[in-house]
């Protein structure tokens, strides 16, 4: 398996685009100080009982970023690198993501530290129920609602819910998003995130003067992200050309048959199988394909100084939160992508749960057309935003997108009272 790359730390990956972007704003030092820091980190130690009999001790963490203007928000992901710094850097992601798409949501994110592919299903509700038991003081509809991310899933939150539910004596759906539609989860919320990736895509086509008909699409990661962005990019007209999951990738300049690749990668859990029209690439070799966009829908630090100039594509639409370390963001910059950033590509997901929180409060059910419509809005004209600051700033999307996400929340803690 492929790793992440190791020189960049995304929670230091955090703190310098807070502070390249503040650079652009007028936001007093106070609140800089107090948007680099978190409000809370929670860090449990679980021990699980495994199928063998014996037990094991992991360990888990949720970290709420802040949560000025309502209840925090972010996923939970289950992951053998993860540890306290990639949650911090995730939750105040979340922070901003939420702000710029201006949903009443603070920031939070969780993860545990462990193997879920070496993990019976078994073995993963005993740890799910553990963490839910670690969490549930600080977790809730008004206090802090989880979702899914890397290797957690709808079943995953059914489990959260369940335990907090019966914690609390009665059925709480609204402690988790993206439930199983049986449990209260929305239409639309499994697609969302890809949708959005493909939604946001069209935009910078559009900005670009670029046709999407033909253009062509390299994706890494072949999950709830990129799975669902690569059918997505397929079914808009796109070519996509390159899909990866963990363990690398399949390539075709002339266009890969989408279903055919997720079809594999459902039944066999690889992407690439013999007799199949395509070669095989690595996921260092997919990120500098020629291509003219790259979807990196994995993980974070992919995109470094190290291979940023060999990026071929012209736009980058980042599904992944954090994929490109500060350094590759200058040299992106500098050579002319158009880098649509994290806390507005893959916002589609979190807008959803959004929707899903209010159908749970209110006992609605919107339908699939009602969701999508609501979705695609609200990414475009958060695009619309974004890229209005990038033109009056002269700054790159990322930037713009910092600057709208933490001037929303600095302007929030400052009518609640949090003065120098
Ligand atoms: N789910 C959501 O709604 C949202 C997710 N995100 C972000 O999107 C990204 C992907 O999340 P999601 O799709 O939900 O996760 P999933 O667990 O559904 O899928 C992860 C995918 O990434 C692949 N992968 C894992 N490690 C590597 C690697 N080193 N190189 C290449 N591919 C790899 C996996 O491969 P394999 O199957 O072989 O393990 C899998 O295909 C994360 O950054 C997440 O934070 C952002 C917003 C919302
Ligand atoms: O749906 C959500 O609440 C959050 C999804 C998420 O973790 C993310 O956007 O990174």
């Amino acid at each position: 398996m492929e790793t992440k790359d190791s020189a960049a730390n995304a929670y230091a990956m955090a703190i310098e685009q807070i502070e390249s972007a503040v650079k652009y704003m007028e936001i007093e030092t106070c609140f800089v100080d107090r948007l680099k820091t978190t409000d809370r980190e929670v860090t449990v130690h679980l021990p699980v009982k495994m199928d063998d009999g014996t037990y094991r001790i992991f360990t888990g963490y949720r970290v709420q970023h802040c949560g000025v203007y309502g209840p925090y928000k972010g996923g939970i992901r289950y992951h053998p690198d993860t540890d306290l710094d990639e949650v911090r850097a995730l939750a105040m992601w979340m922070t901003w993501k939420s702000a710029v798409v201006n949903i009443p949501f603070g920031g939070a994110k969780g993860g545990v530290n462990c193997n879920p592919k070496e993990m019976s299903s078994r073995e993963i509700e005993n740890l799910t129920r553990r963490f839910t038991w670690g969490l549930s003081n600080i977790i809730g509809p008004e206090r802090d609602i989880p979702a899914p991310d890397v290797y957690t899933n709808p079943q995953v939150m059914a489990w959260i819910m369940d335990t907090y539910s019966i914690l609390r004596g009665y059925a709480v759906p609204g402690v988790v998003t993206g439930k199983p539609l049986e449990l209260g989860g929305s239409l639309g919320r499994h697609e969302a995130t890809g949708k959005g990736v493909v939604i946001t895509a069209l935009q910078a086509c559009h900005q670009l003067g670029l046709d999407p008909k033909g253009l062509t699409v390299a994706v890494q990661g072949a999950g709830n992200v990129g799975g669902v962005a690569a059918a997505a990019f397929s079914k808009a007209g796109f070519k996509v050309v390159a899909i990866s999951d963990s363990k690398g990738g399949i390539h075709n300049p002339k266009g890969l048959d989408v279903n055919a690749v997720l079809a594999c990668k459902n039944q066999y859990s690889c992407v690439i199988k013999p007799g199949m029209k395509g070669d095989s690439v690595t996921n260092s070799e997919l990120l500098e394909l020629k291509c003219d966009i790259l979807a990196p829908c994995a993980l974070e630090g992919v995109i470094t100084k190290k291979n940023a100039a060999k990026v071929k594509a012209r736009i980058i639409a980042e599904g992944a939160n954090g994929p490109t370390t500060p350094n590759a963001d200058k040299i992106l910059h500098d050579k002319g992508a158009f880098v649509v950033p994290d806390i507005l590509a893959n916002a589609g997901g979190v807008t959803v749960s959004y929707f899903e929180w209010v159908q749970n409060l209110q006992n609605l059910l919107w339908d699939e057309e009602e969701i999508g419509r609501r979705l695609e809005k609200r990414l475009c004209s958060s695009f619309e935003e974004v890229h209005g600051i990038a033109m009056e700033k002269k700054v790159d999307m990322r930037t713009a997108a910092l600057i709208l996400g933490i001037g929303r929340v600095a302007r929030a803690l400052k009518l609640r009272g949090f003065y120098p």
